[in-house]
Formats: C-alpha cells, structure tokens, sequence
C-alpha cells in the first residue's frame, strides 16, 4: 500500500529489467553492430541492455510475463533488492484512435468491451495477486484519454470515448492492489499542455479519478510516453509556437494544481527515453513517428530533481518503431512519412536497428 504519509511509493526502489527489451539489444542490435566493425558502438550498446524500460502488454496474449517477472523479481527481493516491476496497460478497444500505427487486437465492434475486462484487465490483476511480495508500477493506457481531450472530432475517438472512460475506471478500481502504483497516461506538453488543453485535460482525469472512487493505488499521471519533449529545456523551441508550457517539467507543474483543485492529488512519471537531444529535429510538435535526430535521455530514477516528479522512466523501448512507413500497410499512418520521420521502419513495437543506433549515437547523457 501506499506510504501513508503520500510521500513517493517508488522511493529507494529501482525499476525491474526486463529480458525482453535486454534480448533486442543483446541479441538483435549488438550482433548487428558487430556485423559492421561498430565495435565501440556495441560497447556503448551493451550498457542500453542494463536501464530498465516498461514492458508493453500490447495484447491478451502478454499478460502471462508477468508470472516470468513476478516470479524472478520475487526471488531477487527475497534476497534484499527493492525493485519495482514496470508495465504498460495497452490493448483498450478502438486503441489510438486518432491514427492507425498502433491500433489494437480488440474493437468495440467486436465485443472489444467486454474481453478488455475478463481477458485482459480481470487477468491482469489475477497475475498480479499472484505475487504479493512484489511491486508493479502500471502506466496505464497511452494515447488515450488525451484524444478525448483533443480529438472528439475524430469518428472512431468520438465512439471510443464513453467505452475509453469506463474501461479506464475499471481498470483503475479493479488494479487497486496493495502491491500497485499506477499512473495515467497524460499525453505531454505539446499535447495537453497547450493552455487551450489543460483545464480541460485536467477535469476529464479528476471526473474519471473521483468516479472511480479515488483508487489508493492511483498515484497520478505519466507524460511524454513515446515523445520527444525535454524534461527541462531553457528556450522554448520554435516548434512550440505560442506554448510556452514548452517541456515536462513545466507541463507538469501547471497541471498539478488544476489537477488537485480537481480533486486528483497527482504525482508524475516523466518519459526520458528519447529526449536526449534538445530541441528536436520535428517539423511540427505533432509530428510522433519515429523522429529523426533523437537520442536516450535522462536515465531512469526517482532521485528526482522535483517534488512532483516520481522518476524519470523510459516508457518507450527505443529502437522499437513508432508505426511502420510501408504506405501500403494497413496500419500505415502519414505521421510516419513525414519528412522528419526516421525510414525505412517497421511496424510499430518492431525492432528498428537504425534507430536504436540513432539514439546510442545521441545519446545524452552518454554511454
Ligand atoms: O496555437 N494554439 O493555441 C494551438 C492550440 C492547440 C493546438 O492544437 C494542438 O496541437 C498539438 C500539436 O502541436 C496536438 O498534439 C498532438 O496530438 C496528437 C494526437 O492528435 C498526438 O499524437 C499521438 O502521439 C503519440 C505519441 O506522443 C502517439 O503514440 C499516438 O499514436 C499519436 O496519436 C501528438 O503526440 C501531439 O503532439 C494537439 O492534439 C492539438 O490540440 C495547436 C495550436
Ligand atoms: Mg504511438
């Protein structure tokens, strides 16, 4: 349970890695360095496959990781680590719903509804209740209620919105565990935190953190999962035009107020994964797909530099692709033809060796 006190649940531990983002590195973008006579490079490399990043439960078919998780990360904390074992809740029905890289197994259509709650999120909590001894940090559903700020004027965002808010109220009422902290997907600054967003952003996760009954195991909200923003940048980019609400940490502090005069009480997760360079390369902030340029950023820890910021995190795997750039694929999405979108990718969750490579060349701080 929480620290009664509402002091930082994650404080002193460190996050969980996970052998499927080290296997990428290890065994796919090292071999590959080494192919090419990059030796220093998969050096620097072998030093990715040690920072932790969250496992993405992009389908049903996911969930059982956690038992392999649960059940190492048990033993090593019988042991005497404190460690904490980061996930993503991904695989709502109609999933992001304003673009089409990384739609998802199940629709409303579908029955999507009800096989996100038994198959998905029910069995989620089975797993979890599974290990008691161990610590889960869940971020919870991407991309989602961020397009019910923004995009209700987008078809399949306005069908979504009623299902996105009740599954996102089950979800939080039916994880609140004693051994879970979860956090809210927030978008990021160049999102939410245009001042046109925020009060709005900010009543919309009040409404749905009060009606779910204010779950103890709701800490707050994670921003800038799978983008680019500084956590904290001196000068605005132009890119950011009239928002000068301009990185995370500013984005952060404005909603917080809002957030609790909402009554949500909210801390923050901040996703540095791929923020390492500043400004970005985009041609527009709004421009998501695998963006040229970019490099590791901050690394994960919740020795943090704020009393609002939780940890630092790397949400997003980098160097697994934002959405393919194939325009005959179905899930193909112009973002990721955009000329500051890095190609040839892959599918979106697919290893992407040129950018991981990218982001090892600019990677800030270095490795
Ligand atoms: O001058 N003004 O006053 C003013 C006021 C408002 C303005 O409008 C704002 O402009 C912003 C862009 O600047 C828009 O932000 C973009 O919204 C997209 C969703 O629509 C997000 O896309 C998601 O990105 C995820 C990864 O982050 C992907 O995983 C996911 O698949 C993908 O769908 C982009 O990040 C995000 O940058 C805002 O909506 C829009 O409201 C503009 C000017
Ligand atoms: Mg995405």
């Amino acid at each position: 349970s929480p620290p009664a006190d509402g002091s930082n649940p994650l404080a002193g531990k460190s996050f969980y890695v996970n052998n499927y983002y080290a296997s990428e590195v290890l065994s796919i973008a090292i071999p590959s360095l080494i192919a090419e006579g990059k030796t220093a490079l998969a050096a620097k490399a072998s030093g990715v496959a040690k920072v932790p990043s969250f496992y993405w439960m992009d389908t049903r078919a996911k969930v059982p990781k956690i038992a392999e998780y649960g059940k190492d990360a048990a033993a090593r904390i019988a042991a005497g680590e404190k460690l904490t074992v980061p996930l993503v809740v991904y695989d709502l029905p109609n999933r992001d719903c304003a673009a089409l890289a990384s739609n998802g197994e199940l629709s409303l259509d579908n029955n999507g509804a009800a096989i996100y709650k038994t198959e998905y999120i029910d069995a989620i909590k089975t797993q979890i209740q599974a290990f008691p001894t161990v610590h889960f940090t869940l971020a919870i559903e991407p991309d989602s209620l961020g397009n019910l700020v923004t995009n209700m004027n987008v078809a399949k965002c306005q069908a979504a919105a009623t299902a996105y808010k009740e599954l996102t109220q089950y979800a939080i009422k039916t994880l609140d565990l004693p051994n879970v902290t979860m956090y809210l997907d927030a978008g990021h600054a160049g999102w939410l935190g245009w001042p046109a967003n925020q009060d709005p952003a900010a009543k919309l996760f009040g409404d749905i953190y009060k009606a779910a009954g204010s779950p103890k195991a709701v800490r707050g909200l994670v921003t800038n999962v799978s983008n680019y923003n500084a956590w904290k940048i001196a000068t605005c980019p132009v890119y950011a035009e009239s928002n000068t609400v301009c990185d995370e940490s500013k984005y952060i502090n404005a909603m917080a107020p809002k957030l609790k005069a909402a009554g949500f009480p909210a801390h923050f997760l901040v996703d540095t994964g791929r923020s390492g360079v500043q400004p970005t390369k985009q041609q527009a902030w709004g421009n998501w797909c695998n963006v040229i340029g970019t490099g590791f950023g901050i690394r994960p820890s919740t020795s943090t530099d704020d009393p609002l910021l939780d940890a630092w995190v790397w949400v997003k795997p980098g160097g697994e692709a934002d959405g393919t750039s194939d325009t005959s694929a179905t899930r193909y999405d112009a973002k990721c033809g955009s000329p500051d979108a890095l190609k040839p990718a892959p599918e979106a969750g697919s290893w992407f060796q040129a950018y991981f490579v990218q982001l090892l060349e600019n990677a800030n701080p270095a490795f």
